[in-house]
């Protein structure tokens, strides 16, 4: 059983009058272990495809299984459990809590199950570098260590599969190769499955397979 499945995806937006078809009956598998990237035009739904696939936005029709459980014929809330449980979301803008401390953002995905992870979450930064850095606000830290809080706190429930959105977007070329170094150590050392959005050729070379969406579907 294949770790993704995206079963003839398609998602309209409606907008003064208009309608927007952004993804257009897309349907492809993610292999166990694979490390897949997804690249494309601006505009072409890359983003939207991400988290359709992350159980963040609900398709207009069809669905995506996580290791063959659907995730849109699920309730709301067995689909956030799917979600907290199997999946890791690292975006291009971090999107920490700006009030928690970057132990706190680390550990607040395993609290949210009820399980406190305050010890993981010091073990997991310490794993991505940060620490000296436990208590430090998102502000006190610079666009390099946010996304590596960001990436500890991908990992705190310990997801087979990790989902990112332009992951090094924001990032200066040193910092991003550190992170995506730091990306593929992690998914390479426990076999996890990456599905990543960039807009970077060369990145996309590190990657098992490319997938190019045009206007919201697989390219040839
Ligand atoms: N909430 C929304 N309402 C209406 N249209 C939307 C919404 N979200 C996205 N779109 C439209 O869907 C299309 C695809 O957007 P998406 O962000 O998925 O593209 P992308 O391939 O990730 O682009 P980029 O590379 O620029 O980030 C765009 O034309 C966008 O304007």
């Amino acid at each position: 059983m294949p770790a993704l499945t995206v079963k003839d995806l398609h998602r309209r937006y409606h907008l003064a009058g208009h309608e927007i078809h952004v993804l257009r009956g897309l349907t492809f598998d993610v292999e166990h272990g694979e490390k897949v990237f997804l690249r494309g035009a601006s505009g072409a739904g890359k983003t939207t495809l991400l988290y359709t696939m992350g159980g963040l936005e609900k398709p207009t029709s069809g669905d995506v299984l996580i290791n063959g459980q659907p995730l849109y014929a699920a309730s709301k809330n067995q689909r956030a459990h799917i979600r907290n449980q199997s999946l890791g979301f690292v975006f291009q803008n971090y999107h920490l809590i700006p009030d928690l401390t970057a132990l706190e953002n680390v550990a607040l995905p395993s609290l949210i199950r009820g399980k406190p992870a305050l010890e993981r979450a010091s073990q997991l930064l310490e794993r991505v570098g940060l620490g000296e850095r436990l208590q430090h606000l998102p502000t006190e830290l610079s666009g390099g260590e946010q996304q590596r809080v960001a990436l500890a706190r991908a990992l705190i429930n310990d997801p087979k599969i990790i989902l990112a959105d332009e992951p090094t977007g924001n990032l200066d070329a040193q910092n991003g190769k550190q992170i995506i170094d730091l990306l593929f150590g992690i998914i390479e050392e426990s076999n996890r499955t990456l599905v990543v959005v960039t807009h970077d050729a060369q990145l996309a070379t590190r990657g098992d397979r490319t997938l190019i969406i045009e206007n919201g579907q697989l390219a040839a």
